[in-house]
């Protein structure tokens, strides 16, 4: 029979040469999409999706940024649930109010899903890059804070019910470089809480507890987030940094204390069994729920849902450190929020909003939307309440 004409390596001619090896679309600046309309400039970003361009739309004349999705069906599925989600977000939107990134159109372009976005800024990352990370003032982050607990306000609203489900500084972004205002971005692993189809969802950093434990979740996990970030966006250092699952639990135990007893004992065996055990507690003389002790290496890496090194089971005979915090959250969060802001002292209070008064409501706005039972947690109508963000300088951008 006729030798199968081998093809090598890398050479594969996918999706009719247009495709690299990753079922990424071969970016060619200029070339033209949808009939003309938009002029391709350059590659923005990446992601797991595909990758982001900014191009010119000739027809209205401004610049937008196209989310061109790889032509592999798992991310088509995916970019199909995103655009029914920003679409019915976009209907209801309609006066472009609640800080939402506006989907403009979508289209198929050479087996590739396209999503249309308003050109939007610099993420909240790129942000604290900037800075060194030496973290931004209170004043700012109120704004930032007042303007993502909107949009979360209006994803919780019970004719919207949308879970984001990976909110994270990347996924926040300014509307111009040089102005406060921000929006939230990519809801390309979101879902409606009714629909929830997956379990291993959120980036590490921002992961909820309730998530980790493979309990049922809610529009209260991108609470879990925003306070994770808020904190970040203040010290410049991610709150809860794990290198892994069981790091991760044990970072946020260390420093907010061992979660409910009904949380733990609702989770299955599997997930329980991943970070817990049951112990004789020095704090109450009787058997109790701690997290295992288990001695972790390996720095972290910021990709959130991979990467880091994994916890290794203590099969040495390295020292027990307690993991049970000393002293009570709130004074745990304070240490954490004002340690770095005092070697990193810039500016007077009255321009930054850093005074003691302002900390207190900050670090205690911080500890109500990490409450461990997600019906306790803070609601985003709540937190816009809040004295925090009802404070002075709160003017929305
Ligand atoms: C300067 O803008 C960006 C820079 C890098 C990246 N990765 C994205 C953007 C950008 C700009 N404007 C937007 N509207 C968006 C998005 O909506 C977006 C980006 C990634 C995934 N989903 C949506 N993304």
């Amino acid at each position: 029979p006729k030798q199968q004409q081998q093809q090598q390596p890398g050479t594969g001619t996918n999706n009719n040469g247009w495709d690299d090896d990753n079922y990424d679309y071969i970016i060619h600046p200029g070339e033209l999409f949808y009939d003309g309309r938009y002029r391709i400039k350059e590659r923005i970003g990446k992601g797991s999706f595909g990758q982001v361009v900014r191009a010119d739309d000739l027809l209205e004349n401004v610049e937008v940024a196209i989310k061109i999705i790889k032509s592999k069906k798992p991310f088509l599925m995916q970019a199909k649930t995103e655009i029914e989600l920003l679409t019915h977000l976009t209907e209801i939107d309609t006066h472009d109010q609640h800080n939402v990134v506006r989907l403009l159109r979508h289209f198929m372009y050479r087996n590739h899903q396209c999503l249309v976005f308003e050109m939007l800024s610099l993420n909240l990352y790129e942000l604290l890059k900037n800075t060194q990370f030496g973290g931004v003032s209170l004043n700012l982050i109120r704004k930032f804070a007042k303007q993502v607990l909107k949009a979360l306000a209006f994803l919780a609203r019970k004719d919207v019910d949308i879970i984001h489900c990976d909110l994270k500084p990347e996924n926040i972004l300014l509307r111009h470089p040089k102005k406060s205002g921000v929006k939230v971005i990519d809801f390309g692993s979101s879902c409606r809480s009714n629909k929830r189809m997956y379990s291993y969802i959120q980036s590490r950093f921002y992961r909820s507890p309730e998530v980790m434990l493979g309990l049922p979740y809610s529009v209260a996990i991108d609470m879990w987030s925003l306070g994770c970030i808020l904190a970040e966006m203040h010290t410049g250092e991610p709150l809860f940094s794990g290198s892994d699952q069981f790091d991760q639990m044990q970072k946020i135990v260390k420093l907010l204390g061992m979660l409910p007893d009904e949380m733990i004992e609702q989770a299955n065996e599997q997930h329980r069994m991943q970070f817990f055990e049951r112990a004789m507690l020095s704090s109450t003389g009787r058997v109790g729920w701690t997290i295992k002790q288990i001695n972790t290496t390996g720095a972290t890496s910021r990709s959130g849902n991979t990467g880091g090194t994994q916890s290794q089971p203590s099969n040495t005979t390295a020292p027990k450190k307690p993991v049970i915090p000393s002293q009570d959250p709130i004074s745990s969060l304070m240490e954490v929020i004002r340690a770095e802001t005092n070697r990193k002292k810039k500016y007077p209070s009255s321009e930054t909003g850093n005074s003691p008064q302002n900390y207190d409501l900050f670090v205690d706005l911080i500890h109500r939307m990490l409450a461990y039972d997600p019906r306790q947690r803070i609601k985003p109508q709540e937190a816009l309440q809040h004295p925090f963000i009802m404070g002075s300088t709160s003017t929305t951008a």
